[in-house]
């Protein structure tokens, strides 16, 4: 008896709907829900379709996140080379006004930022290259996130942009009733501010 095998990869089939957005390089994922009378299923990773949007690493660690109160804002943070993330931001409660900052030296979009809304009604989540910093305002009270990283937590390469940054000029849409010391107390870009250079 012969048997013949496809690879797992022709038979993965897709769940995510995936739009490029105007920064090089950044995605919306829209998860597509399996429902029935029980609930629902809905995949929120899958390496093997992600690679084609540009995850191509695994992953190093998933973290998940509360936040308590409508209108905090938490950002803009990223890591440094050789900790860049790639990021995959997915709002499974409440909803958030969720933001990505293209900081690549030698983007033709250095310091543009896209916004998207993300919610647990809108299934949808925000795939973020290496080299932006990433930052988001909740809409509701009672948000949980879930993030994959690409790369490990590294304290000593955390960084962060202010995120009342003029050279930004991001309007968050609504006034920020919560933002943490740390957060308020990063720096804002000088004239000289170059970017990040990935390697
Ligand atoms: C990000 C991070 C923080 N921590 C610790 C540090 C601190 O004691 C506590 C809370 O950290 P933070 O205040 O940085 O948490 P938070 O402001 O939620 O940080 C997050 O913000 C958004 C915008 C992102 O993009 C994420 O990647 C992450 O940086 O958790 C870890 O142990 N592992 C981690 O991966």
């Amino acid at each position: 008896m012969c048997f013949r095998y496809r690879s797992l990869r022709d038979d993965i089939v897709s769940r995510f709907n995936v739009t490029d957005l105007p920064l090089a390089g950044l995605k919306k994922v829209e998860r597509q829900l399996l429902g029935d009378e029980r609930g629902f299923l809905s995949r929120v990773f899958c390496s093997i379709q992600l690679s084609k949007c540009g995850w191509h690493k695994p992953i190093a660690q998933i973290n998940h996140t509360y936040t308590a109160k409508k209108g905090t804002v938490r950002g803009l943070h990223f890591q440094h080379p050789p900790f860049s993330e790639i990021k995959l931001v997915s709002c499974l409660k409440g909803k958030v006004w969720d933001l990505a900052v293209d900081l690549r030296a030698d983007s033709p979009t250095f310091l543009h930022w896209h916004a998207e809304m993300l919610s647990h009604e809108n299934s949808s989540a925000l795939l973020i290259p290496q080299g932006f910093a990433h930052g988001f305002q909740t809409l509701t009270d009672d948000v949980e996130l879930l993030y994959c990283h690409s790369a490990a937590y590294a304290p000593k390469a955390e960084a962060g942009i202010n995120v009342l940054e003029p050279r930004l000029a991001i309007n968050w849409p609504l006034h920020i009733s919560e933002c943490s010391a740390r957060d308020q107390a990063f720096p804002f870009l000088d004239d000289e501010y170059s970017g990040v250079v990935l390697k």
